[in-house]
């Protein structure tokens, strides 16, 4: 579905200096394929993701989905990134309606799609409330039902669930893997938590320190659906968490060569 065939990418910093953000990043995000991107601060995975979803250009290397090469932007790719606030103005139903009210979709069917999503995130009831209204969690389930609208292919997520207390984040865990298991989208999802990505994903993606390399790609071979309860004293699951997170802290310094 997505092609990241060595991707590098080199920024501008200051009079004449570099900074390789990402080196060489070759990986294949299957149709329906969930991965996670793991890797020590400042790495380079929200850099990987805005590539994917074109609002980077990459310095090399190419991005191509179902063979096409990202130019862009696009409606198949959904980011659900934390600088993409929701818009102040508009209502909680507003702000899940637009995308398809742009796409040309009437003012009823958008409202009424945007009611279902709402639902199935678990805001019904708050459709007319605006973002300033809304706790951490719940700004994050509209901005989820609002890329869900326009049905994108593939979600971009970064860290969506980062700043939210235990409690909301296991719930928002939970909800991601069940519209997952029904819709099959492909996800990439960047966290710093070992256990999350271990919890949601097939393939964990371990970076290196920066700049970012392929340090590691894990297979999660655990049973879905998923129960996190049963997960948690499943001694597969934790010894990926353990392994993961030894391949994340144990990392010499590297050169900066792109
Ligand atoms: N527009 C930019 N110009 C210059 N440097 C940038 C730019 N965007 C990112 N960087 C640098 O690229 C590196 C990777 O940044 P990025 O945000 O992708 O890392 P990250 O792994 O997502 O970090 P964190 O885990 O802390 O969120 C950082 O050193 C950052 O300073």
């Amino acid at each position: 579905m997505i092609a990241i065939k060595h991707v590098s990418q080199v920024f501008a910093v200051g009079k004449g200096e570099r900074h390789v953000a990402l080196s060489d990043i070759s990986l294949d995000l299957r149709d329906g394929e969930f991965i996670s991107i793991l890797g020590p601060s400042g790495c380079g995975k929200s850099t990987l993701l805005y590539i994917v979803g074109g609002f980077v250009k990459q310095t090399s290397g190419s991005v191509e989905i179902d063979g096409r090469p990202v130019t862009g932007p696009g409606p198949d790719r959904g980011p659900v990134f934390q600088e993409f606030a929701l818009y102040p103005w508009k209502t909680v139903l507003g702000n899940v309606a637009y995308g398809l009210r742009q796409q040309g979709v009437a003012r009823a069917p958008a409202e009424a799609r945007a009611r279902e999503l709402l639902a199935m995130v678990g805001l019904s009831g708050y459709e007319n409330f605006y973002a300033k209204q809304l706790s951490g969690g719940m700004k994050q389930r509209v901005a989820i039902a609002r890329t869900l609208a326009y049905n994108p292919a593939v979600l971009l997520m970064d860290e969506p669930f980062g700043a939210l207390d235990a409690h909301t984040r296991n719930r928002l865990q939970n909800d991601l893997l069940k519209i997952w298991e029904r819709d099959r989208k492909s996800v990439l999802f960047v966290t710093h938590s070992v256990e999350e990505a271990v919890y949601l994903s097939d393939r964990v993606v371990v970076l290196t320190k920066s700049p970012g390399r392929i340090k590691e790609i894990v297979d999660i071979d655990l049973p879905r659906p998923r129960v996190r309860a049963e997960l948690l004293l499943n001694p597969r699951y934790q010894q990926y968490v353990i392994d993961i997170e030894a391949m994340i802290d144990n990392q010499p310094e590297q050169e900066e060569a792109a």
